[in-house]
């Protein structure tokens, strides 16, 4: 168009070009032909023929200019009719709608493409205008960046809009348009190249779709995590979820690397070679469960699985689909906590109990030991949630709860069964009475008054069945139902107390636990009195000391004996207060004696098997010594062979501890236990008391004796002094002697006296 425009206007000073050269040319010819052929013209008669011809020429050179003009004039001619030939050959077959619009939109020229497209004949699209066609929301922009062009802001335009075909259908189109200016012929109009793009454009919205549709169910879904990234782990994709689950926004993600990101330090290299043997293979790695980190830090645990993405032409990319557990793991928790737990107290429930009782009991079973099971039931438990209502019903039991376990052991199991009712196990039972020294306990702690909320104490009563293993039940089943229906006793027999299983038993403890109470009063009260047993010389026959027996005279009860107290206080620990008096009154009286000017004896005191595993012997001693002044040597620690059989390096080391105070160390009952040779070497060991089993059957039975002789000597072979235990009569005495017996004690010299009594033995024998 451009180059038609610039013939045009160069042709258009063409005729006045053509006539200005005539005149000029006709002029010069006038004014100079004479002249001009008198000079190249010397023969006069040649010369006026020449001269004759000049009109002719004249007419010859108007000819010629016309005939050129008229030639470039067809030339131009021709060539305007096959430019405009092109140019309509062009707008007729081109692909493209092609539309001249004039600057009102009106259009002035349409091609059978456009026709096609919008479904209007030639004649009727050129009654129209654009903006009839075009879609209400395609249309300000359209007209917008017309004017743009008008205004001359702009020389073109590109757009992509919806027409409005005459059957209704929307068509989408990506439309040029250029303005062609104004000529001396035609208005300025518009050139629009439009193309069909519905086909496209459908595509892509479909994919838009998708993906929007994708997008959104992801969205929807805040727990899933979509990330994708490079083959070097940098963040291309960050979706909502990602937000939700990691704490980075997509902002923040975009373009770091995940191992930045949300790789904790350890995983770092297991995921960086992951990704590396994901990006090189092409194959994703198998789903994992995976405790990741979050923007804060802290720790997330996700089901992660991946993809592996190669587009054509492009570099791998690795997308994880990442599912937060976080809730999932908490449901779990919860759940697995509701197995086994009471939600209220937070106390193992039936189920759990059971487990544990199954597993106690074949260890009991295994190393043969005691257990016991107690089924708990509060009374009158449904009062209270009568009166104060369920929330007060609930905090009380959440505090009997928390009562009973402050009261159980470390090894003890504490569960909530239902309701009001709650199981102890009591595992490495000592004696049956412990259950019920134990239950006891229980019901005493709960008649104390328990802050419920402010200005609101309660007490409470509860009933106890107890069932024992291998005593009542061997079983789980049996054990918990033989605890019922001994709480079913306990609750028909009055309430606020214990039943066992059995009715002897029950009878049994309550009369051990009554002498227990009674016992504790007579420790308190200082009721318990020392006698001392002389130990003789044999040879001499003089007192060399003596071994202080306790004796409990009881104001209501009469004489208890030590057979009968002291295994009771070793099981209720009442051992160690009993232990303490007695060391302090032995040497508070040897002392006293020793002041008074008597001889210097030892005093023998028995140690439990309790005080001598507690680790604290050394230091009573040390102590009781030291406030008493008694010498350390004149005091004597006896030890029962079956303490021995405690562990041995700790037997040993407490042995050594005591020797380095330096009291004197005795071995009571000798030959009873299983002491090794070996052992008794490594202890630091002064005087070995041969047990009176042995004694008092020696004269009758030659084994006894044999056996008494043997401990005599083997005493004598390890460097031990012997004292012969229970001696009754001479002829033992004299048989002792035979054997090289050292000392002896027994009836046969003296039963156990009280102090007054035998400080009169020891005067006695004193010399005038
Ligand atoms: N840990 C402590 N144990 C103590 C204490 N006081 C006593 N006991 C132990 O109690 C058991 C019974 O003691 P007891 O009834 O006093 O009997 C002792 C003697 O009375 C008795 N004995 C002494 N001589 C004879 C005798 O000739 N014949 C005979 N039948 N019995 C006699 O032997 C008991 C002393 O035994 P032992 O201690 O093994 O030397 C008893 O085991 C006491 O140990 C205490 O304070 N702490």
């Amino acid at each position: 168009m451009k180059q038609l425009d610039a013939r045009r206007k160069k042709l258009r000073y063409y005729p006045l070009l053509g006539a200005l050269c005539y005149l000029v040319l006709g002029f010069l010819w006038i004014t100079f032909s004479d002249q001009l052929l008198s000079a190249l013209v010397t023969d006069a008669a040649t010369l006026t023929r020449y001269q004759s011809y000049k009109g002719y020429t004249y007419v010859l050179l108007t000819a010629l200019l016309a005939w050129l003009l008229l030639k470039q004039r067809l030339h131009f001619a021709r060539s305007l009719l096959k430019s405009e030939y092109l140019l309509e050959q062009t707008i007729a077959r081109a692909a493209a709608g092609i539309a001249h619009v004039n600057a009102d939109g009106q259009f002035i020229r349409v091609n059978d493409e456009l026709c096609n497209l919008l479904g209007y004949s030639a004649t009727e699209l050129l009654t129209m205008r654009f903006q009839q066609l075009t879609h209400p929301m395609d249309l300000s922009r359209d007209q917008g960046l017309l004017h743009e062009v008008l205004q001359g802001r702009r020389q073109s335009y590109t757009l992509e809009k919806r027409y409005l075909h005459k059957n209704g259908q929307i068509i989408w189109a990506r439309l040029s348009v250029a303005l062609i200016a104004e000529t001396e012929n035609s208005e300025p109009f518009f050139v629009s190249v439009i193309q069909d793009i519905s086909d496209v454009k459908l595509t892509q919205m479909k994919l838009e779709e998708s993906e929007l549709r994708f997008r959104t169910l992801l969205d929807s879904m805040p727990t899933i995590s979509v990330q994708g990234y490079d083959e070097e782990g940098k963040t291309l994709y960050w979706n909502k979820g990602s937000e939700k689950v990691y704490g980075y926004s997509r902002k923040e993600a975009v373009g770091r690397n995940l191992l930045d990101l949300i790789i904790p330090e350890k995983m770092q290299d297991g995921v960086r070679e992951a990704i590396n043997l994901m990006a090189s293979s092409g194959e994703a790695r198998h789903a994992e469960e995976l405790t990741l980190r979050r923007k804060d830090g802290s720790p997330v645990t996700v089901y992660s699985s991946h993809a592996v993405i190669i587009l054509p032409d492009k570099k791998p990319q690795i997308y994880c689909i990442d599912i937060d557990l976080t809730d999932y793991k908490q449901q779990e928790a919860q759940l697995a906590f509701l197995a086994q737990y009471d939600p209220l107290t937070h106390l193992p429930n039936r189920h759990y109990f059971a487990n544990q009782l199954d597993q106690a009991l074949k260890v009991a079973r295994r190393e043969n030991l005691q257990l016991a099971v107690l089924i708990l039931d509060l009374d009158n438990f449904k009062n209270i949630n009568d009166s104060y209502g369920h929330k007060t019903g609930d905090l009380l039991l959440q505090r009997v709860a928390e009562k009973l376990q402050i009261c159980c052991r470390e090894t003890d199991s504490l569960a909530r069964l239902g309701g009001d009712e709650f199981a102890i196990l009591i595992e490495h039972l000592d004696t049956p009475e412990d259950a019920a020294r134990f239950a006891q306990e229980l019901l005493q702690n709960l008649q104390q008054p328990m802050l419920l909320e402010q200005d609101l104490e309660l007490s409470t009563a509860a009933s106890i069945g107890i069932s024992l293993y291998p005593t009542h039940h061997d079983n789980v089943e049996a054990l918990l139902q033989g605890a019922d229906s001994a709480l079913y006793k306990a609750k028909s027999e009055g309430r606020n107390t214990y039943y066992y299983y059995s009715d002897q038993l029950t009878a049994q403890a309550r009369q051990r636990l009554v002498l227990e109470s009674r016992l504790r009063q007579a420790i308190k009260k200082q009721q318990l009195r020392c006698y001392y047993q002389p130990q003789l010389d044999i040879k001499t026959g003089s007192i060399i000391g003596a071994e202080l027996l306790l004796r409990w005279q009881d104001p209501e009860l009469g004489f208890i004996s030590p057979d009968l107290f002291i295994p009771l206080a070793e099981s209720s620990g009442l051992i160690h207060l009993i232990g303490q008096q007695v060391l302090q009154q032995a040497c508070i009286q040897g002392q006293a004696w020793l002041n008074e000017g008597l001889p210097p004896i030892t005093l023998a005191v028995n140690v439990s098997v309790q005080q001598f595993g507690r680790g604290d012997l050394e230091q009573q001693v040390k102590m009781v010594l030291a406030e008493s002044g008694f010498p350390a040597r004149l005091l004597e620690l006896e030890v029962t062979e079956s303490a021995l059989m405690l562990d041995e390096e700790k037997v040993v080391l407490t042995m050594q501890q005591l020797r380095e105070t330096g009291v004197r160390l005795a071995i009571d009952d000798f030959g009873t236990g299983y002491s090794s040779l070996a052992y008794l070497q490594r202890l630091p060991l002064d005087i070995l008391k041969v047990d009176r089993r042995f004694i008092a059957n020696m004269t009758a039975n030659t084994d006894d004796r044999q056996i008494a002789k043997a401990i005599i000597e083997l005493g004598h072979t390890l460097r031990f002094e012997v004292l012969a235990e229970g001696v009754e009569t001479a002829e033992q005495l004299a048989l002792l002697q035979e054997m090289a017996c050292d000392y002896y004690q027994g009836y046969y010299f003296s039963k156990a006296v009280p102090a007054e009594e035998f400080r009169r033995l020891l005067l006695q024998q004193q010399p005038a």
